[in-house]
């Protein structure tokens, strides 16, 4: 990576809009799973809320509820989705579109509650692993926009991910182990910010839901000298042992 012209990234974590089974199933990367009519509304008003905010890059997880999410806000600012797949939601492997209420009964699931950093879902992901990939996918995206460098203004980062991987990447930013991730919450549409700024992530914002983008997004004259990535190196270490 080059010397990057401004040291400050603020990264901007949209959860998807609603969908038929959000808050019943456990819908991880369930195929074919779409909004439903309040979740494309959602995704309308978030574009509406985000259309004026100096956003240089618009990320999507692939799966369809997030594309879904991110197509209307991306049009708004007059930008591309790009897709990657480490912010698609954990692999919930055998436990994938199984009901919460049904999974409750699993001897697992008193884990994926109170010691996350310890769960692997059967036949799919751990949660410390998904965490460590979205970490490293924010430390890249974060580093291509350093690079680019547009002049004048540190650059924003607009990533529409999962409920999971948002949890993750907030409680990295605030410096929590994994096992903690639980009591982050973030429901559908709502907007996580966090500036990575010399070395430290700050969270601006969290669980966002409001109608305004106020505060979400540096001002234009707004150019740091720090250097970004802090929180992405140590969410590593957090998550071992
Ligand atoms: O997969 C799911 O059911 C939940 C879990 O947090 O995430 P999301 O709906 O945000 O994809």
């Amino acid at each position: 990576m080059g010397t990057p012209q401004h040291r400050s990234v603020t990264l901007l974590l949209l959860r998807h809009g609603l969908t038929e089974v959000t808050g019943t199933v456990l819908a991880g990367r369930s195929p074919g799973l779409h909004l439903d009519g309040r979740g494309r509304e959602q995704a309308e008003r978030a574009a509406h809320r985000l259309a004026g905010l100096p956003v240089d890059a618009v990320v999507s997880s692939p799966l369809e509820r997030c594309a879904e999410t991110a197509e209307p806000v991306a049009r708004a600012l007059g930008l591309p989705v790009h897709t990657d797949d480490r912010f698609a939601e954990c692999d919930y492997g055998e436990w994938t579109g199984r009901t919460l209420e049904e999974l409750a009964e699993e001897p697992l699931w008193p884990v994926v509650q109170a010691h996350p950093s310890a769960a692997r879902f059967p036949g799919g992901e751990s949660l410390a692993g998904m965490s460590a990939r979205a970490v490293e996918a924010v430390r890249d995206w974060s580093g291509r926009l350093l690079t680019a460098g547009r002049a004048g203004r540190d650059p924003v980062l607009l990533v529409c991910t999962h409920g999971d991987v948002i949890k993750a990447l907030a409680a990295d930013a605030l410096g929590l182990h994994l096992d903690l991730f639980q009591r982050v919450q973030a429901d559908p549409c709502s907007v996580t910010a966090i500036r990575y700024t010399a070395m430290r992530p700050f969270l601006l914002r969290l669980n966002d839901v409001g109608e305004t983008a106020e505060g979400l997004a540096p001002p234009e004259e707004a150019a740091t000298d720090a250097v970004v990535g802090g929180g992405a190196g140590q969410a590593r270490d957090r998550t071992r042992g």
